[in-house]
């Protein structure tokens, strides 16, 4: 086999990490679930792990759960904090036990394809959070990883709130710099379509701001908001799914296939040339420190006797 064909088999065997992420009640536990059944009915099962500590029932079965390492619970009255505190202490706490993560994950690379991971409510905890920054950049320094983030679509059919949360998208995609895919969920109660027509004709989000009853100062700021996220969605990649009916899941691994191919394409090489520019400035570094260690060593022959 040429060179060329055993990295495609190898990228093409590799597993793939799949990280929910989306504000409260967009649906990510639920689109977990409906994920993990249609893969068990494709007998490709995938391994779940559960990293919110504050869920109160899950309606699976998670292979790796948070819940099991750290009680929030105890963690909130051991430190004396509040749920939001409890959560990223229990997030951090957990964080430190990472690499017993990624030696399961490894074991079970060859039997599973995708590890589906949900990530707790209250979205900034993980998405802003040292420990949410050390896990996702663990999973992607090592397979192919994509972040999944997961809209509310009836809730975000009016422009303010279609404009709020698409901000908050691209500031999660802006700091991760993963590939990334919107996934436009509840589609069984509205269609996503008319997200896409906002996404892709700049004129059609203008006319639906125009029919607002608030022109003030919103509108104007969300009219010159929208030319900048314009060049934003041009990097986007969008799917309308329902969790509960599981409409649009072939898609979503038609989407998530192509944001593998990003992966591979894009974030792998400029990782790898950052990862090559720290170790030639270590390099440097150390070449100094050695220079200066060398020139006070040197040989002095002026005593006078
Ligand atoms: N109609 C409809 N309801 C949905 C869908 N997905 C989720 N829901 C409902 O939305 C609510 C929130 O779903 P969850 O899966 O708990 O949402 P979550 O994002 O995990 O919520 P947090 O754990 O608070 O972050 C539940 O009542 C679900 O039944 C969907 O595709 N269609």
């Amino acid at each position: 086999m040429s060179e060329e064909n055993q990295e495609s088999k190898a990228q093409n065997d590799a597993p793939v990490n799949i990280i929910m992420i989306g504000m409260a009640g967009s649906g990510k536990t639920t689109l977990m679930q409906r994920i993990n059944a249609y893969l068990h009915e494709r007998k490709t099962p995938p391994y779940v792990l559960n990293l919110d500590p504050a869920v109160t029932k899950l309606p699976f079965q998670a292979n790796i759960d948070i819940r099991d390492t750290v009680d929030y619970k105890q963690v909130m009255k051991e430190y004396g904090l509040g749920p939001n505190g409890g959560i990223l202490t229990s997030l951090n706490l957990f964080t430190t036990k990472l690499d017993q993560v990624m030696q399961i994950v490894d074991k079970r690379a060859g039997e599973n394809k995708y590890f589906l991971y949900d990530t707790p409510g209250q979205i900034e905890i993980f998405t802003w959070s040292a420990s949410g920054a050390i896990i996702t950049n663990t999973l992607a320094s090592t397979y192919p990883t994509v972040v999944v983030y997961v809209v509310d679509t009836p809730r975000t059919a009016s422009p303010a709130t279609f404009m709020s949360n698409m901000m908050y998208a691209c500031s999660i995609l802006y700091k991760t710099q993963l590939p990334f895919l919107v996934a436009f969920n509840k589609t069984d109660v509205v269609s996503h379509d008319f997200a896409v027509s906002w996404m892709t004709d700049f004129e059609a989000f203008q006319q639906a701001l125009r029919g607002q009853e608030d022109e003030g100062f919103m509108n104007s700021l969300m009219n010159s908001m929208s030319l900048v996220l314009d060049e934003f969605y041009n990097h986007l990649r969008v799917v309308g799914v329902s969790a509960m009916t599981g409409q649009g899941l072939d898609e979503f691994f038609v989407k998530i296939d192509e944001a593998v191919k990003e992966y591979y394409e894009e974030y792998k090489p400029a990782m790898q040339r950052q990862m090559e520019k720290k170790r030639d400035a270590e390099r440097e570094q150390k070449k100094e420190h050695l220079q200066r260690l060398m020139a006070d060593l040197s040989v002095t022959d002026g005593k006078e006797v």
